[in-house]
């Protein structure tokens, strides 16, 4: 469904990264991640064709995208945005309906269909009750549902997430990932796929999803979460000594060392680097 072959990707000419491919077909759920700056969110924006790539290709549903409108590009992917408060008070069922105006004509309004659609995606999430709520006093986690909630109403095979549980407490990050793991199961038959950037890699183990490692703007390793969250792995990109551990329950979790992350911490201080 969605494809990019040895991508390069920045800014103008600025390159960010090279050598990045990867595929998502029905029901994956895709994780980017690696530490910050190394481009996940500038390989997101190439993804969703709104930043060119410098070089390679992004084929959706068999088309290069940059040859795409964005109306047919909002009919395969939904962007899940980090979750703010907008300036101007909303009702959440009106947030969520936005998600249908990819599939409303030129001047279109939404009809009843359309709000039907909007409040079953609503209900979905276990979150129907929120509907005529001021999205703007919503709790962070809340947000970050009606935002779901608004690409499923969007009705789009590929759900694209930045960072969907960032500034989420303990309960709501797990209910997001929950949310995530539904998705992908009623996705695949549906034909649905999931990519989401997360800064946890433990969240990749418990979603049992495909993992992009990048380091630098490339590709450190791409895999199913065991194979590439390994210590070495995880040491190597994030710079300081990891344990991969296997739970009782036999769901594999990550420690990074206390330690080795001070000791990086004033070795890159004693380089001049900063913390
Ligand atoms: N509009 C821009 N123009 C030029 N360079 C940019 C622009 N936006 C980001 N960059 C640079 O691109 C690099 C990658 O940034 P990017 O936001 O893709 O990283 P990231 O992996 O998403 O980081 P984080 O995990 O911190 O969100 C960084 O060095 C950043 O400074």
């Amino acid at each position: 469904m969605l494809e990019a072959r040895d991508l390069s990707i920045g800014y103008g000419r600025e390159p960010i990264g090279a050598g990045l491919s990867l595929s998502v077909r029905p029901g994956d759920i895709l994780c980017l991640l690696g530490p910050n700056g190394c481009g996940k969110t500038t390989l997101f924006r190439t993804l969703l064709g709104l930043l060119p790539p410098l070089a390679g290709d992004v084929m959706l549903a068999g088309q290069p995208i940059t040859a795409q409108s964005r109306t047919d590009i909002a009919r395969r992917i939904a962007y899940v945005p980090q979750a703010h408060a907008p300036p101007f008070p909303f009702e959440a069922l009106e947030v969520v309906l936005m998600g249908r105006t990819a599939r409303l004509g030129a001047f279109g309004q939404p009809g009843r269909q359309d709000r039907a659609i909007a409040q079953e995606a609503m209900e979905r999430l276990g979150i129907g009750d929120l509907a005529h709520r001021d999205y703007s006093r919503l709790s962070g986690g809340q947000r970050q549902l009606v935002l779901i909630a608004r690409a499923l109403a969007q009705e789009a095979p590929l759900i694209v997430m930045d960072e969907p549980t960032a500034s989420l407490d303990f309960g709501n990050q797990a209910q997001v990932l929950a949310q995530i793991a539904l998705l992908a199961q009623a996705a695949s038959a549906e034909g649905c796929g999931v990519i989401l950037s997360t800064h946890d890699p433990d969240q990749a183990f418990a979603l049992e999803a495909r993992v992009l490692l990048m380091k630098e703007g490339g590709m450190r390793a791409h895999g199913p979460a065991h194979e590439v969250l390994t210590a070495s792995a995880l040491g190597d990109v994030y710079g300081l000594p990891v344990s991969v551990e296997t739970t009782t329950s036999g769901r594999k979790v990550c420690l990074p060392s206390l330690r080795g992350a001070s000791s990086a911490s004033e070795m890159r201080q004693n380089a001049g680097g900063g913390a």
